[in-house]
């Protein structure tokens, strides 16, 4: 048997005692641990029954979650989990489950992985692969290949977390309406040399396309260019000077050499600033974005990333568009930060998202590239304060598309944004075409998991202020009790956290305080389970669950035990949602 204590308090009932608070200061004292929890004269404690009758630990025939993340080691250990999920099960992928056992509770990576599917990893066995390499999310990127093709991608990843037991979501990424290059008739990159003389255009070529001539998207560009000007090509991997225009076609020589690949985004710039009158004109989301909306809504993708996001408006027509045309309306909106306006109007734009992106490519277009770094920092903290996922995207390991390992550079890059305290860490063409997709998802899982333990070893326990963020009474008792029991697991250095959410808020709370252990969070829907998948230190279990914790932490620990994922003696702090509270247990 063992004893637990737990601080109750309900919804829009005043908390009873202010006293328990600094009360439990007295045992919050860095460097103890694992002791008994038994007599503490000032809080309420009383006897659990999570003492487990000899059928409660009858082992459960299906345990199915994914945090994921294995080594190779473990990678035998995915097997197919069942299918089936009664009341009577819990599920956690296999991947999770050999990881938390092989490298116990603390070792378990916290930073999320997403990867973009690409003709390089659209097999199902590719896609499986990174599954067992950690991949918590698939992107799709709406500006390459068909809605049939995408289509097959999700149907794959749908079937992959079904008959295997992951919860790998999946995030649409809308193409938006900036400027870029057409498909270069099918060549999969051009180079452009030093002083040759090209055509931009935007004349539509049947299947022939003329020598060292490009296609344009955007049918103002020969208007809006003007001779002098310099094009960019993917934020200056290729530059060119405009030295005439003759109707739809632009001439332009080119000035730095390299790479045209298709697609490119193309930026134009007049005595040193880039020219943006006309984008800002172009609406944030096309007509075309509108149907890779429509057809995200109706697969039932879990996020949907908006590119080049302006402002907050935008954002709160789609979620209104969404709420208005999807079942159950639980698509979360990602804003891509990745335009100068877009920085300008950063709180509005992330208080109205449920997440962003650090889209480092094309914001690296916009600003200069010294000035990324930075931004980089503030968008994290931002997110990070107004509690939303924040991803770390594009060119982290960009020397893997050709090479099976990365640049020192690279790495620093990887480390940084785990520093930083990002949710998710991002593959772009490094999983989508690159010819080392498994292996670059494998660095950033080795980097993420260093990085965390020095972090935790060297009790960095950053000073960020995170400023309240719930607007009612209610939000702001469970905002209290997560920042509680995240302090306390850190203090007491507890096994787990345990999260009993039906929305996954409480969750979300709790990894914002990116506590140093693994936050296990059981919810009773499979799409809140995808979606927490994109969040720190979230491992996220499909379980049903009642109103009464008592028989939810019983059920749980028996489960959990069957399956040797907590043993006797491991100390364990729960929250819920439905009754909040903290509550304190040594695993019997
Ligand atoms: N669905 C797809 N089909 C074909 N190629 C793709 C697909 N998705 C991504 N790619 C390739 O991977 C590269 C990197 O992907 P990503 O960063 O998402 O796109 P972009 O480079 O357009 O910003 C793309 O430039 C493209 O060559
Ligand atoms: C992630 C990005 O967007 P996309 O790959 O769609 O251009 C980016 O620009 O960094
Ligand atoms: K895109
Ligand atoms: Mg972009």
């Amino acid at each position: 048997m063992s004893q637990s204590l737990q601080l109750s308090t309900s919804c829009g009932r005043s908390l009873p005692n202010h006293r328990s608070h600094s009360d439990l200061k007295q045992f919050l004292l860095p460097g103890r641990r694992r002791f008994p929890v038994t007599a503490f004269p000032n809080l309420a404690i009383r006897a659990s029954s999570s003492s487990s009758s000899s059928s409660d630990l009858e082992p459960s025939p299906v345990l199915v979650s994914h945090n994921g993340g294995a080594g190779g080691a473990l990678a035998a250990a995915a097997v197919p989990a069942a299918t089936v999920s009664d009341s009577s099960s819990i599920e956690v992928d296999a991947v999770t489950e050999a990881e938390l056992k092989e490298n116990g509770f603390r070792s378990t990576r916290k930073t999320k992985l997403v990867c973009t599917i690409g003709p390089a990893t659209c097999g199902f066995e590719q896609l499986e692969a990174l599954a067992v390499g950690g991949m918590n999310v698939a992107r799709i990127n709406m500006c390459h290949g068909t809605r049939e093709w995408h289509r097959r991608v999700i149907e794959r990843v749908r079937r992959l977390n079904e008959d295997k037991g992951y919860a790998v979501a999946i995030m649409m990424d809308t193409e938006g309406s900036e400027i870029h290059m057409g498909d270069l008739g099918g060549a999969s990159s051009v180079k452009a040399e030093d002083g040759e003389v090209w055509t931009f255009s935007v004349r539509a070529f049947d299947s022939t396309q003329p020598e060292r001539t490009i296609n344009v998207n955007y049918d103002g560009f020969a208007e809006d260019v003007k001779v002098g000007d310099e094009l960019l090509v993917d934020g200056g991997m290729v530059r060119f000077e405009v030295i005439e225009k003759i109707g739809p076609d632009v001439k332009c020589l080119c000035t730095d050499p390299g790479l045209l690949l298709p697609r490119a985004n193309l930026t134009f710039w007049r005595d040193g600033s880039l020219v943006r009158e006309r984008n800002a004109m172009l609406p944030t989301i096309s007509p075309k974005d509108w149907l890779d909306i429509d057809f995200g809504i109706a697969e039932g993708v879990d996020f949907i990333a908006i590119s080049f996001v302006k402002s907050a408006e935008v954002i709160n027509h789609l979620k209104s568009y969404i709420a208005a045309r999807s079942r159950d309306s639980d698509i979360a909106v990602i804003a891509k930060i990745e335009s100068i306006d877009s920085l300008k109007n950063l709180e509005e734009i992330i208080q109205a998202s449920d997440g962003a992106m650090v889209a480092r490519g094309d914001l690296g277009a916009q600003i200069p590239l010294e000035q990324v770094p930075a931004a980089q920092q503030k968008i994290v903290q931002v997110c990070r304060q107004l509690n939303k996922p924040v991803i770390v995207a594009s060119q982290l390991l960009e020397s893997m598309i050709e090479y099976p390992t990365p640049t020192r550079a690279e790495v620093a890059d990887v480390s940084e944004a785990v520093r930083q305290r990002a949710d998710a860490l991002m593959l772009s063409g490094e999983s989508a075409m690159g010819q080392y997709p498994e292996k670059a998802l494998a660095v950033l899982r080795s980097v993420s998991l260093r990085i965390e333990k020095w972090w935790r070893d060297e009790k960095r326990h950053e000073p960020m202020e995170l400023p309240e963020v719930g607007s009612s009474f209610s939000d702001s008792i469970s905002e209290e009790i997560c920042n509680s029991a995240a302090k306390m697991a850190n203090n007491l250095e507890v096994d787990a956290l345990f999260v009993y959410t039906k929305t996954g808020h409480m969750a979300s709370l709790l990894s914002r305080c990116r506590p140093d252990c693994p936050i296990f969070a059981f919810t009773s829907t499979t799409s809140v389970r995808r979606r927490l998948n994109l969040q720190w230190g979230l491992i996220p279990f499909r379980l049903s669950f009642s109103d009464d914790m008592e028989s939810n932490l019983n059920k749980t620990l028996s489960l959990l035990k069957a399956r040797n994922l907590i043993k006797s003696g491991d100390l364990v702090i729960a929250v819920s949602d439905m009754l909040q509270s903290i509550q304190v247990m040594n695993i019997p």
